[in-house]
């Protein structure tokens, strides 16, 4: 028999058992599953994450729907312990969906859901952060001062790099890493290059309106190029640009983790970029081959990394720890109040919708109307990864 797990128990009357793995930021998201008759159990376990025996503790007998998170193993055992306690809706609290078997999901009848759009900013606005910190220094800087070894301004002191006029690489220019382009681009003047399977014709429209703005008004235009390959985002590390005496180039990761984007960056890829590059990484840890990453620092000094994601969360491979060039945070790039309350939300209406018959929204690329405090959120469940497979019927709104 399982362990029982600690919980906090919302509505103990209500007709639908949901389940939270864990507490979330604000208040909107229980108010909405208790209004519509849900009895709402929030696990409050100490530990972080959550073993599959535990979720299975959590599931019970009985469970309508369960709200998880992405440091979760949904796999086949965990959709047939819901399915078996008569649940039909699993939700996310997460865009990306990599710790969830969709095919298990699938052949249980689970409705699965993510929550896409709500972080699309705040990650970007990470990803800048870390490439603003890599490209100058920040965080070495700040040690050393905390250090007590400043003792006056330098000409060579913490030299770091100019982005205006540079190139910046982006690899997988869905929402994410086209907002990031977006900031990049406008925020610094710098030109673009990204590869996608994808054209983002939205993104290339608006360099373009910026180039032109820019060159009306006197100024060097941006450009943009949608790169064939990832190697050749990579490569265009040797253009030298003569207009800054520092060369800087950075690559910002923000692709789906799938089997085509596992180690993307890998010791042969390391090898084609510039000495001096920058490599940030806000979308999944193993799209970085972690262990050839940090030879290559050990190797390049002068290439730098920002990493919010790691290959084996919440561990780091050896020696990451240690390497001055590397900045590290701990998976935080969602970590805005707005976007966790949006994100908890999106979650419980997801499986609150399946729950209720509702059908799946329209377009996940829009999902504003569910975020609009003053008002009810429409009928339906906002993000549903497997409608299609499940036959799900679509909103007409
Ligand atoms: N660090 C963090 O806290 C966060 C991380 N993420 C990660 O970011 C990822 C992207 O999120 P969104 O932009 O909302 O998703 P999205 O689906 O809008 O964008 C992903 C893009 O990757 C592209 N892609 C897929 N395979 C590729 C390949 N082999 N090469 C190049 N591009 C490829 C897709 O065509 C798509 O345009 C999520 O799946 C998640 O893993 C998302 C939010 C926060
Ligand atoms: O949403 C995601 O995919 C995250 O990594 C956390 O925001």
């Amino acid at each position: 028999m399982a362990k029982p797990v600690s919980i906090e128990v919302w509505n103990p009357n209500g007709k639908y058992r949901v389940v939270s793995t864990k507490s979330m930021p604000g208040t909107r998201w229980i108010n909405l599953l208790i209004e519509q008759d849900c009895r709402l159990e929030i696990c409050t376990e100490k530990k972080t994450i959550l073993s599959v025996e535990d979720i299975i503790a959590l599931i019970g007998d009985k469970c309508d729907g369960v709200i998880g998170q992405l440091t979760e193993d949904w796999g086949e055992t965990l959709f047939a312990a819901l399915s078996k306690a008569g649940g039909k809706a699993f939700s996310n609290m997460a865009v990306g969906y990599n710790n969830v078997d969709v095919n298990a999901a699938n052949k249980y009848g689970v409705a699965v859901g993510n929550t896409p759009g709500v972080l699309t900013e705040t990650t970007a606005e990470l990803a800048a952060s870390l490439s603003l910190a890599a490209a100058r220094r920040i965080v070495e800087a700040d040690g050393f001062m905390r250090a007590g070894l400043y003792d006056g301004w330098l000409p060579h002191l913490f030299v770091g790099n100019l982005l205006k006029g540079q190139t910046v690489g982006v690899i997988g220019a869905g929402r994410i890493g086209s907002a990031y382009a977006r900031m990049m681009v406008e925020g610094f003047k710098m030109n673009l290059i990204y590869f996608d399977l994808y054209q983002s014709t939205r993104l290339e429209k608006f360099v373009t309106a910026y180039g032109q703005f820019l060159k009306a008004n006197g100024e060097q235009p941006v450009t943009w190029k949608r790169a064939s390959s990832m190697s050749e985002v990579l490569q265009e590390a040797d253009v030298v640009n003569s207009f800054t005496y520092s060369i800087v180039f950075i690559i910002s990761l923000h692709p789906v983790l799938d089997k085509t984007t596992y180690h993307l960056i890998n010791k042969e890829s390391l090898a084609t970029m510039k000495k001096e590059a920058i490599l940030i990484n806000c979308s999944r840890g193993p799209v970085v081959d972690e262990v050839a990453l940090v030879e290559h620092l050990k190797q390049n000094p002068m290439f730098r990394v920002g990493l919010d994601v790691f290959e084996d969360e919440p561990y780091m491979k050896p020696g990451l720890g240690e390497m001055k060039n590397a900045i590290v945070v701990p998976h935080i790039a969602s970590a805005s109040k707005w976007t966790r309350e949006g994100m908890a939300t999106l979650a419980a209406l997801n499986v609150l919708g399946k729950i209720k018959g509702y059908p799946v929204w329209h377009d996940p690329n829009r999902v504003d109307p569910f975020l609009n405090e003053n008002a009810p959120p429409p009928a339906a469940s906002p993000s549903i990864v497997n409608a299609k497979a499940l036959g799900l019927p679509v909103s007409k709104l």
